[in-house]
This record gives C-alpha cells, sequence and structure tokens, in this order.
C-alpha cells in the first residue's frame, strides 16, 4: 500500500488479442450471417454517401481492385461490442508514373480530418467543402491490440539503455509519413524523439524489418492512405525527417511517438503526443491516450475493468480543449478543476519513482494539506487528466542534471493551459519552448489552475529548502 493507483487493469489488457472468430478475407466472412450483415450496412452506407460514380472501363487506367478489412471490437469484458468493416482500394498495385498520386479510398479516418483541420486553422488555409458521413477510428498505432502484440516480442534496448520497442519507430515513422504526405512544403520541420541510428547497424535489420511490415499493416487496415508498399528504406527516410532542432524561428512540429515507453512496456498508460510550435510558442496539441479511460481517474474513485478507454485530447491556441473517445465520439470541452481548496485537489506523478521524487511530492502535498493518496500514471496521460479536472495538480521532479525535452511537454502543456490551466516550472516560470530541444528550466515542472498556483509554489520552495537531496 504505498499509495500507487495502478492503471489500467491487466485484466482489461489481456481481452484485447484479436478474436479468433475475426475473418481475414471475404469468404471466410461470408460464411457468418453477422459479417454478411456488416458488410451489407457498410455498403450501403457507401451507396448512400455516392462515394463512387460506375463509368465504363478505360483501356488507359490502372484498374485498381478492392478488398474487404474486418475488426472485432471488444467491450472491456471481452464481450463483442461491435463488428467493423471497410472497404479498402488495393493501393498497392497503383503504378509510378500513371496513378501513384492519386488516392482510391472510399473511407477516411475521423482523426486524420481532425488532425489536418487543425492544420488548416493553424495554417489559415480555406476549408472549400468538407463531407464525412462515414467516420472510421481504428487499426492505427495507437490501438490497444497493436500494444498488446508488440509487447509479446518486440523491446529492444537502446543504447542509452532505455526500453524502446518497435512501437516507437514505426509510430513516429508513420507520424511524419502522414505529416510529410499531407503538408508538401519545402520547409516541413519535425522535432521527434527517435533516430534511426541504431536500425541502420547490422544488429537494427531485424528491427527495422518489423517496424516495415507493422507500418505497412497499419496503413492498409486503416484504408485512409492509398500508397505503395513502404520499403526499409522509406521507414529510415520518415524516421529521420524527425531530426530538425525547433527553435524560435517558423514552424516546428514536435513528435513523442510513444510517451512513457515504460509505462507502454508494462501495459499502463502511454501517449502519442504531437504538437505545432510557432516561432518558439506552442499553438496546436493532440495527445492520444490509448489506455486512458474515458471516466475520470482521479481522487478515490475506484477503477474497474470495465471502463472504458481510449481517449483523444486537443487544443489549439484561443480555442480551448477538447477531448473524444479514441473510438469517434462527439468532442466535449473540457476544463482544469477550479478548486481553491488545497486540501482536496488531488495530484499526479510519475508512476516511476526514477522519473520524479515521491518524496518531494509527499512533502509538498502534506504542505498543501492533500488528502487523496498520489495518483501514479506514465506519461502526458497525466496532463490530459489534469486538463479535465481529474485531479488538480501535477507535479514532476527529475534528479539533478535531467535535461526536459520540449517532445515530453509541448502537447500537454497547451492541452492543460487551453483547459483553463497553468504550467510553470518550479520558480513559476511558464515553459520556454524556443530553445530548441531542451527545455531549460529551474528543477521541476507544475501544472495546476491559477487559483492553486500561488499556495503550490510556496509550498515546493519550502520543501525543496527543507529536502534539497530529494532531488
Ligand atoms: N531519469 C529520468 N528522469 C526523468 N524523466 C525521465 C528519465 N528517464 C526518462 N525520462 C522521461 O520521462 C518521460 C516519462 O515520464 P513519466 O514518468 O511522466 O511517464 C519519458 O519521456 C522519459 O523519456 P523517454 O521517452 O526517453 O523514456
Ligand atoms: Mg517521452
Amino acid at each position: 500500500m504505498d499509495g500507487t493507483v495502478p492503471y489500467p487493469s491487466r485484466k482489461c489488457l489481456a481481452t484485447t488479442v484479436t478474436p479468433s472468430e475475426t475473418p481475414t478475407s471475404y469468404s471466410a466472412a461470408s460464411k457468418h450471417s453477422e459479417w454478411r450483415d456488416a458488410m451489407n450496412q457498410e455498403y450501403q452506407a457507401l451507396l448512400q454517401n455516392h462515394t463512387w460514380t460506375v463509368v465504363p472501363p478505360n483501356p488507359s487506367s490502372n484498374v485498381l481492385g478492392c478488398r474487404w478489412v474486418y475488426r472485432t471490437k471488444l467491450h472491456a469484458d471481452g464481450s463483442i461490442k461491435r463488428r467493423k468493416v471497410w472497404l479498402v482500394a488495393k493501393g498497392y498495385h497503383q503504378q509510378p508514373d500513371l496513378d501513384l498520386h492519386e488516392t482510391f479510398s472510399p473511407v477516411v479516418k475521423a482523426l486524420t480530418i481532425r488532425l489536418i483541420l487543425s492544420l488548416a486553422v493553424a495554417r489559415g488555409w480555406p476549408l472549400c467543402q468538407i463531407d464525412i458521413q462515414n467516420a472510421f477510428l481504428h487499426g492505427t498505432l495507437t490501438d490497444q491490440k497493436v500494444q498488446k502484440a508488440l509487447l509479446q516480442s518486440d523491446v529492444q534496448a537502446k543504447s542509452d539503455k532505455s526500453p524502446v520497442t518497435v512501437a516507437d519507430y514505426g509510430s513516429q515513422a508513420l507520424v511524419s509519413f502522414v505529416l510529410e504526405r499531407e503538408l508538401p512544403s519545402d520547409s516541413f520541420s519535425l522535432v521527434a524523439e527517435e533516430d534511426s541510428g541504431d536500425l541502420r547497424k547490422e544488429s537494427g535489420q531485424e528491427t527495422l524489418q518489423r517496424i516495415t511490415k507493422l507500418v505497412n499493416d497499419t496503413i492498409v487496415n486503416d484504408g485512409s492512405f492509398s500508397v505503395p508498399t513502404l520499403t526499409m528504406e522509406d521507414m529510415l527516410r520518415a524516421i529521420d525527417s524527425g531530426k530538425s532542432d525547433g527553435g524560435s524561428h517558423g514552424r516546428h512540429w514536435v513528435l513523442d511517438p510513444i510517451d512513457g515507453t515504460k509505462g507502454f512496456v508494462r501495459g499502463d498508460q502511454y501517449a502519442i503526443a504531437l504538437a505545432l510550435l510557432d516561432e518558439g510558442k506552442v499553438v496546436l496539441g493532440v495527445l492520444a491516450c490509448p489506455n486512458l479511460p474515458l471516466a475520470s481517474i482521479g481522487g478515490n474513485r475506484l477503477h474497474s475493468s470495465h471502463d472504458e478507454v481510449g481517449c483523444l485530447f486537443f487544443a489549439k491556441v484561443g480555442a480551448g480543449t477538447y477531448m473524444q473517445s479514441l473510438d469517434g465520439s462527439s468532442p466535449i470541452k473540457v476544463n482544469v478543476s477550479t478548486t481553491d481548496n488545497s486540501e482536496e485537489a488531488s495530484f499526479f506523478e510519475s508512476f516511476e519513482a526514477a522519473h520524479s521524487s515521491h518524496d518531494l511530492s509527499s512533502s509538498i502535498a502534506k504542505k498543501l494539506g492533500v488528502k487523496a493518496p498520489p495518483v501514479r500514471i506514465d506519461s502526458q496521460a497525466k496532463y490530459g487528466a489534469l486538463s479535465r479536472g481529474d485531479g488538480a495538480i501535477y507535479l514532476r521532479f527529475p534528479r539533478k542534471g535531467y535535461r526536459e525535452k520540449i517532445w515530453d511537454h509541448a502537447a500537454g502543456c497547451i492541452v492543460v493551459t487551453e483547459a483553463g490551466g497553468v504550467v510553470a516550472d518550479a520558480a513559476g516560470n511558464p515553459l520556454d519552448f524556443s530553445k530548441g530541444k531542451y527545455l531549460d528550466l529551474d528543477t521541476g515542472i507544475l501544472a495546476t489552475n491559477e487559483k492553486l498556483m500561488p499556495l503550490l509554489l510556496k509550498a515546493v520552495r519550502e520543501s525543496l529548502e527543507e529536502i534539497p537531496s530529494a532531488l
């Protein structure tokens, strides 16, 4: 009983493996009435939406086939929630100089649309027509099933000994690939956590193959992009696109492909965190937290393995913070807790004691009279949970000498500030994202609401004076 709130239950994760009844071909699916019904419904929806126009065959055109993709969605207890089917074009038959750059997919992911809309707003692009009838939000690297499958075999040791998985590289390659494809601009700049150094070595070849397969499978399953099969060289190139150093001029994307790798490996919380810097300021943030329950995780609430999980937070400067389920529910505006009573302000901190001093936060909590035990979870999911008021305070105190990276805080920071919160270092200064890859800050990071910040800063100052050895 060390006050840790273990989260989410492993039982819940254990139910996320693909059920054996999910078909992989049309002939298998057509033997079951449930799958026939699902295909029929989807087909009717495509017809109703006038997704295609039938034309006579043209001998100079490359006719692509299409195929069905099947997915079973489960409730947390393992029972079937929904059977999803997609009709996707066989984009891998597209030919260079003929139709390589055309899009034939009749489906689109709501998540992709949302990201693109945010981009359009941030960049001042004109929006002509948006017609989203069938929104699909499945089959990405943010998927719990992908997490589970990868955990079986793909944990590698980076040269700095921190755990890194095929998912880190795969997620970076995929996001980088999509951003570059959607933003055809000479000045595309991405600051991201991983580099391809280890993958270019002889010993990295098998991992590179796995990454390439994962990314190609994800693209085919998702169906939003009709692109030819990507090669290992494409992967290395996409990963290396994230080599930018950022800085105070121009626009830079900032990506942590899997934030909280240790949580990911443990089967707990992790996040995919993407932000946009404009002249050194964060103007856009998207935080995908596949294992975070949609219901509050704050205070003393008892969690159940039946809680639905998978949250997407997004924030644009001046426009607030919104949360939706990764399943594609309507977004809701979220706000930080407005409490000014520090005794009822429960707080978040790292699950890993090596990432943040639990002694220091315990001393601070005591000074504030906080009654609830700390909520310890991995990754920027903490910023997401704080932005919707699950708790009122986030404390982070790495050991002396640790340099914070911008990708670990950029998306989380705007998600909290746009929800009405304040994020500062231990001296009360706002975080400065304009200095390149690192945040040069004083001692630690705090997030709370405006009313509690002065009290919190005082408690932090006193605790740092009393137990400087905690860091
Ligand atoms: N020794 C350390 N002290 C503080 N943070 C660390 C340390 N090592 C890694 N991290 C980073 O802390 C973040 C996760 O923090 P949290 O405890 O909130 O989950 C990760 O981005 C992780 O970096 P990395 O992504 O390189 O593993
Ligand atoms: Mg990280």
